[in-house]
């Protein structure tokens, strides 16, 4: 069952419209990543679903309530944290805990929930005196209190530093294995590939792709990648075979087409080039997303 659906969502600002179409779902207890460049349309998508901002068109049900101007009880599933939460400078962590609970979540659950987000050394200062990481991290204790179903993180891993970006990457995994859904936001694509099931690529408003975690990173996106005595003559060879090849940190490149492999091995061996490697790897994230988006705006361009 989808904890979040997004139908054909469409919106504008005054006479823009920054939103086409949106549509994806979020299944119970999965991590969807929501990628694209700046100014996509990422944070106003999230904006949308937590009711900060109105939509035009299309729909929004989580777990299975449509949320719209009128009907907002759906939001009580939601933990949201967009952009740096907003703090009271004299109140302290704790003292934000006990504000944003609605009564429903336990002394033994804030106790819990502290712990997981590791703030309980810092609880009792006051706001004013955190560091962005601290910040960041009291906002995501925030969003668990009310038992929440769904977590909307705009950036939250924007400001940590190593090991704090890797316990709430833990905490992520953990929170999804016991039933919540999370979209997340993120620009640091490697850690977010760590942690999504699935993505959703949005580029000027409209989504180019969404598809399960896997397939960016393997299918046609697979990378030959060779080490050879001298990349240069490699290079030469490739091409004089007519493959498309192109160095890359000392490595020769190509991509792993149907045949490539071998026929990249016979040019070399015949142009006797030293082979000192060969590895076929999976395109990253990152190379992934450059690719769709890339093809993305060709086809913006010739419309
Ligand atoms: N309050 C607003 N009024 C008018 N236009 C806005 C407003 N907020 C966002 N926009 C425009 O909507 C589009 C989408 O912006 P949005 O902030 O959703 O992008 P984003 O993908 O979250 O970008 P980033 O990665 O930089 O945070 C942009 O063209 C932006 O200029």
């Amino acid at each position: 069952m989808a904890m979040l659906k997004v139908t054909n969502l469409n919106k504008k600002y005054g006479q823009k419209q920054v939103l086409h179409n949106v549509s994806f779902e979020i299944p119970a207890g999965k991590i969807l990543g929501l990628i694209g460049p700046n100014g996509a349309g990422k944070s106003t998508i999230m904006k949308t679903i937590v009711g900060l901002t109105n939509y035009s068109h299309g729909s929004i049900s989580i777990n299975n309530q449509p949320l719209n101007r009128h009907h907002r009880k759906a939001l009580k599933n939601v933990g949201t944290m967009i952009e740096t939460p907003a703090l009271y400078d004299n109140l302290s962590g704790l003292d934000h805990l006990h504000l944003y609970n609605e009564g429903v979540t336990t002394a033994a659950e804030i106790k819990q929930i502290m712990e997981d987000t590791q703030i309980e050394k810092f609880a009792k200062r006051k706001a004013k005196k955190y560091s962005l990481g601290m910040r960041q991290r009291l906002g995501i204790a925030i969003t668990l209190l009310n038992h929440p179903k769904l977590l909307i993180l705009d950036e939250p891993m924007n400001g940590l530093d190593p090991q704090s970006t890797h316990d709430l990457r833990d905490l992520l995994l953990k929170l999804a294995s016991r039933g919540i859904s999370i979209l997340i936001s993120s620009h640091l694509l490697d850690e977010l590939a760590r942690i999504a099931d699935s993505y959703v690529v949005i580029n000027h408003g409209r989504v180019v792709k969404q598809a399960p975690a896997a397939e960016f990173l393997n299918s046609d996106h697979q990378l030959i990648k060779i080490e050879t005595a001298d990349a240069q003559q490699a290079l030469t060879a490739l091409q004089a075979s007519g493959l498309d090849a192109h160095i890359n940190d000392k490595l020769v490149e190509l991509n792993n087409t149907a045949g490539a492999l071998n026929a990249a091995m016979v040019a070399l061996v015949s142009a006797n080039v030293t082979i000192l490697n060969v590895q076929v790897a999976s395109a990253d994230l990152e190379e992934s997303l450059l690719k769709l988006l890339t093809a993305d705006n060709q086809k913006e361009e010739i419309k």
